[in-house]
């Protein structure tokens, strides 16, 4: 728990305040304004989940919001807080402001019967003192152009068609092929708003970054969209020529032919000689396409962290790999009514019943090791091994079986 300094108290911030919400986050994030931008994009966040820290003279210090997210799990899906925004002036910091805030996060998602939350970190160091676990990695490639890939049959005969972004006519367009291409893979969220599909597809001048304008190129098989990708080249002449990069902000293709396609375009555009990826799975198909990897730089960083706020609902709505019998002793000093002893038992469909019990537990651990577990993406036997999860390696096997996923979980919308 955490109190405020004196005269400071926690507020809903209200539509008319949205432009001091934005300040307290320029300010926190080192950005600029930009009115147009604000104008072209809708205010993502819904209003009543915006949230602020109101100083003694009635200003904000600080501010979050947080997303109404379903969030894919192994086998199924879990209603899930995306706690975003997240900044405190810099003349406010290191007063216990974000601790307050995260408080204030965690029981109003209880309230709203949310069972998780999930953020991207601007800091890896922040969260994990909060109970969040970092519960998926993401892989950023940069790649040669022209780089060849594998065959995969079927790719010569589809067709790619390249046009400029029409943010009302494809945005529509795009989140299908998202949600269609992630299917079955924890952590890939919808942007289940109007306003989240927006901002996919904004192209806001000032965010350009001496970019061209968006364009999305759309894999065909005859009539049939199979593939569509988001990106932007940054036009460069250096000494030796022509040295466009390929900036891509979102590639999604539902098949291995469309997604040979689509890359195959994307790696070979006149006058570039690089092309950067979205962040992908660990495991993306992409990665197993490129004949020479090694000339291919690959940056590993983490993706979604996952707080698990009510932990036998947030237990329940997920698959398990294979049948488990094992007791948990789970520590949650931030939220104690998830802390002690838990029966996990997996039946043979996968399914998981989580019970109070006294006997002696197989595998303790911190609540932020089990969020770090739960989209199937780690390892109890590794965590066993840096000391973060205890109990016999038996027991530590038994859970890394049941909690694994087939694919690695990501999310490739950072909110
Ligand atoms: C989900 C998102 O939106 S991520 C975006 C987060 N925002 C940013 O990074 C913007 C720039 N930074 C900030 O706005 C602020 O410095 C914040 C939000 C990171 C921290 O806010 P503060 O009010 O200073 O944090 P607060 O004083 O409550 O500190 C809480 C704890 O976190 C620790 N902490 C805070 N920031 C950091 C950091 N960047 N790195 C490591 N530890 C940190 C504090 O030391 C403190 O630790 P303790 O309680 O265990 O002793």
């Amino acid at each position: 728990m955490s109190t405020l300094p004196t005269g400071y108290r926690t507020v809903v911030v209200p539509p008319e305040r949205i432009e001091e919400l934005r300040t307290v986050d320029q300010l926190a994030f080192a950005v600029a304004p930009d009115p147009e931008a604000d104008q072209l994009l809708p205010f993502p966040v819904p209003h009543d989940r915006l949230m602020a820290v109101e100083s003694p003279d009635g200003t904000y210090a600080a501010v979050h919001g947080s997303y109404d997210l379903v969030m894919p799990v192994p086998g199924g899906q879990v209603a899930c807080a995306g706690l975003t925004w997240v900044g405190v002036r810099p003349d406010e910091r290191r007063r216990g402001l974000l601790r307050a805030m995260i408080t204030t996060h965690l029981e109003r998602s209880l309230e709203r019967g949310e069972p998780v939350s999930a953020l991207f970190a601007a800091e890896a160091p922040i969260y994990g003192r909060f109970g969040y676990g970092s519960a998926a990695d993401q892989v950023r490639l940069t790649v040669p152009r022209g780089a060849a890939l594998r065959p995969v049959a079927g790719s010569e005969r589809l067709t790619v068609r390249l046009e400029r972004v029409d943010p009302g006519r494809h945005a529509e367009l795009v989140e299908d092929l998202y949600v269609r291409a992630g299917a079955g893979r924890p952590g890939w969220v919808p942007r289940a708003t109007p306003a989240l599909r927006a901002y996919t597809v904004g192209d806001p001048p000032g965010r350009r970054a001496g970019c061209e304008p968006l364009l999305l190129a759309t894999v065909l098989d005859g009539q049939d969209v199979r593939g569509v990708a988001l990106f932007a080249r940054k036009a460069s002449w250096g000494e030796d020529g022509a040295d466009a990069v390929v900036k891509v902000r979102e590639a999604s293709a539902l098949d291995p032919a469309s997604t040979h396609r689509l890359w195959s375009f994307l790696l070979d555009l006149d006058l570039t000689t690089t092309v950067e990826t979205p962040p992908l799975a660990v495991d993306d198909p992409l990665l197993h396409l490129l004949v020479d990897p090694r000339p291919t730089r690959r940056r590993l960083t983490d993706n979604l962290w996952v707080r698990l706020l009510d932990v036998p609902t947030a237990l329940a709505a997920r698959r398990y790999a294979g049948p488990a019998d094992v007791v948990l002793e789970v520590t949650d000093v931030l939220l104690p009514a998830n802390a002690g002893r838990w029966r996990l038992v997996v039946d043979a469909d996968g399914a998981a019943d989580l019970s109070r019990t006294d006997v002696d537990a197989d595998v303790a651990l911190d609540v932020r090791e089990l969020g770090a577990l739960y989209l199937g993406g780690r390892s109890a036997a590794a965590m066993g091994s840096a000391g973060l999860a205890r109990g016999d390696r038996a027991a530590l096997d038994r859970l890394t079986t049941a909690f694994a996923s087939s694919l690695a979980p990501v999310c490739p919308f950072m909110f």
